[in-house]
């Protein structure tokens, strides 16, 4: 029989772990697994907010105390340096998004019983939750879905709408996929429901692809000082202080460099907040983002070249990377495996690399120290709160030859 045990850690997936390597769900450190099986809650045990919490999908973490929460950001990236045998030079105070600060959200709205369901899916299942409340949005979304509960309250029959919220720099811009809009009541329902709610823009997708139905300015994101206009559903930081630490770090690492390459750059976050006496060439596959950089840099004179390329096929060259005193890439949750391999190889002095998975953020890593960087700087970056979704900054430093 198993022994009383405490709850030492959060594993990656959100489980406490005893001392003796059991997993056990819902569990925070302190708590105490007892020989019955039930579990004492212990002094860092707290209650969650959230009603939802259980069920709603958004948040797996809402029973750990603030320092329990920053320990499990911190470890993942910790334990994920350690387990690839790399040597941290400084681990920085880890940042953590306060609550209603997300910024972006991807939710669902189903027709259940005549009724409109609008929330996030069930932890490992499809089905979707009802938002009453929400701990993490910003309240500028979570009131754009309380009006969309009562606009899809009037409708009769079945629906399943995917629902895309971002604030920008005017509002609320939603987009909605799969809501069918037929005749012209709906069609003038649905105008007044944006002009009502004060929306940034509306987009409708019925299945032939994204529409604008509803955008009084142009949507726009000021990175940095510089607004650059928003395409529908580009990538943005999940919070705006979750941006600022990641630009804070970027622009405290890389002052001094002349030329910097910025690898996956999207709107250009990164791009404008270097660019100065820094000059910056921004590297992006999706062609909208890049061009919205590109037009953003052109109007406000910013000493940014903008270039659409895909990096997975066409990683930029040893000797293309060999003439940037530095680059900072920000890759998807895959990582860069190809264009870390040249990077290696290259005689760039700093890499700041931006990430959004330990673990092949890791893979990488091990592959510049191995190539003779040595990681200076490492920063767990908790913008998802109360979620396992942890990401981080980290300096790389080329080693000089004896
Ligand atoms: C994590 S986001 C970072 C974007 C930007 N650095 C920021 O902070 O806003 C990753 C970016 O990589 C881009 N991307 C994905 N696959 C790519 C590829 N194969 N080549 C170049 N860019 C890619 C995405 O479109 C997205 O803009």
């Amino acid at each position: 029989m198993s022994k009383a045990s405490e709850i030492l850690r959060i594993a990656a997936k959100g489980d406490g772990i005893t001392a003796d390597g059991r997993h056990v769900a819902g569990a925070v450190p302190g708590d105490i697994m007892q020989d019955d099986g039930t579990l004492q809650r212990g002094p860092r045990y707290v209650e969650a907010p959230c009603r939802h919490f259980g069920k709603c999908g958004g948040c797996q973490l809402q029973n750990a105390d603030e320092q329990s929460l920053a320990d499990f950001v911190t470890s993942r990236v910790a334990n994920a340096a350690e387990g690839q045998g790399i040597a941290v030079g400084e681990l920085l105070p880890t940042h953590l998004s306060p609550p209603r600060s997300r910024r972006r959200a991807t939710l669902h709205a189903i027709s259940s019983g005549g009724k409109p369901l609008i929330g996030f899916r069930e932890g490992g299942s499809h089905k979707v939750v009802g938002l009453t409340e929400c701990h993490i949005l910003a309240p500028e979304l979570f009131d754009t879905i309380t009006a969309l509960r009562q606009l899809l309250a009037r409708r009769r029959g079945k629906y399943a709408v995917d629902i895309e919220l971002t604030l920008v720099d005017q509002g609320v811009d939603c987009s909605l996929k799969n809501l069918p809009i037929e005749g012209l009541e709906q069609t003038e329902g649905i105008l007044d429901f944006a002009r009502e709610l004060g929306l940034a823009r509306l987009t409708l997708d019925q299945g032939y692809g994204p529409e604008t139905l509803w955008e009084p300015e142009p949507a726009t994101i000021t990175l940095s000082g510089t607004p650059v206009s928003f395409p529908s559903g580009a990538f943005l930081q999940a919070t705006s202080d979750g941006e600022e630490i990641l630009v804070n770090d970027a622009r405290a690492w890389l002052a001094e460099a002349a030329t910097v390459a910025d690898l996956f750059s999207g709107l250009g976050t990164f791009a404008f907040a270097l660019a100065g006496k820094t000059k910056v060439l921004a590297a992006e596959a999706a062609r909208d983002a890049h061009f919205a950089c590109k037009s953003a840099a052109g109007i406000f004179r910013k000493p940014v070249h903008s270039i659409h390329r895909d990096l997975f096929r066409n990683p930029l060259q040893l000797d293309e990377l060999n003439r940037f005193s530095a680059v900072l890439l920000d890759p998807p949750r895959a990582g860069a495996r190809d264009q870390v391999d040249l990077l290696a190889q290259s005689t760039v002095e700093r890499v700041v690399y931006v990430s959004c998975n330990p673990s092949s953020w890791a893979r990488d890593a091990k592959k510049l120290v191995d190539g003779g960087y040595r990681l200076e700087k490492l920063r767990a970056v908790g913008q998802f709160r109360w979620s396992t979704h942890v990401e981080l900054t980290s300096l790389f430093v080329r080693n000089v030859a004896e």
